[in-house]
């Protein structure tokens, strides 16, 4: 449902990506894995419309996305979590998600309406109790979750999920990893997730991608990937790096 092909994006003398390949199909959860720098997010904001690329084309459903502004892309049904968790800070939880319902693909334009369907999302997501809460007091577990919640007002055909598990402990990642499933299975949304909690990759995704200064180098079985000799020796050689 989602392809690129040939993407490549430079900023100034720096090849964040090179012609890089990748497909996601309709039910699937892919990860994309890859040391600090290797171009993850590059690729994410390519989707998403927030760079444009210097080569390649991404497209979603047979439509030609790159090029289109971010909003224009949001409203054909990618939606994305960011790594830095960027909720309205004076907003309820559950006008932040009411916000999201109203500007998506649902077709609700009345905010009563807007505020119902949030509620059922902060629901699914396990914050009902907080709904009311400003995101300024939630826990950092409920913060990404609210992230999550708000891509999903949008009703995406496929979410982008930037490390919505970094800095969990070990039971708030194995709450993480149900919800992804729950997020496939009961609404339907395909998942393309960055990642570096491995645990997560391995027991989450069907597949995965790895990119290595900006270039693919391994697509496949999480075990395959795991275990594929140009993964193991990208991230020694950050480790030695320092990263
Ligand atoms: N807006 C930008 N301007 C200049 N360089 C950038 C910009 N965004 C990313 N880069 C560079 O592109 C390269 C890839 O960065 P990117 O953030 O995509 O990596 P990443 O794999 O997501 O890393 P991390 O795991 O640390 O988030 C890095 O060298 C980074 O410094």
């Amino acid at each position: 449902m989602l392809k690129g092909s040939g993407i490549t994006k430079r900023f100034g003398g720096l090849v964040a990506l090179s012609d890089v390949d990748f497909e996601v199909n309709r039910g699937e959860i892919v990860g994309l894995i890859g040391p600090n720098g290797s171009g993850k997010t590059t690729l994410f904001n390519v989707i998403s419309g927030f760079y444009k690329p210097d080569g390649g084309e991404v497209s979603l459903l047979g439509e030609r996305i790159s090029g289109k502004p971010p909003h224009r892309i949001a409203a054909m049904g990618i939606g994305r979590t960011f790594q830095i968790v960027r909720p309205l800070m004076d907003l309820t939880l559950v006008e932040n998600v009411a916000i999201a319902v109203l500007y998506g693909r649902m077709g609700i334009s009345e905010s009563t309406e807007a505020k119902d369907k949030a509620y059922e999302i902060l629901r699914f997501t396990g914050l009902a109790a907080k709904a009311y809460s400003l995101p300024g007091q939630l826990v950092l577990e409920d913060r990404k979750r609210l992230e999550v919640a708000r891509a999903l007002g949008s009703r995406p055909e496929i979410i982008l999920l930037d490390e919505v598990f970094a800095g969990l402990n070990r039971k708030e990642i194995l709450g993480a990893i149900e919800l992804t499933f729950r997020i496939r299975d009961e609404y339907r949304v395909t998942i393309f997730m960055i990642e570096h909690v491995m645990k997560a990759i391995m027991e989450s995704c069907s597949r995965i991608m790895a990119l290595h200064h900006g270039v693919k180098i391994a697509d496949g079985k999480p075990e395959e990937v795991a275990n594929h000799p140009e993964v193991i020796r990208a991230y020694l050689g950050a480790d030695y790096a320092g990263n």
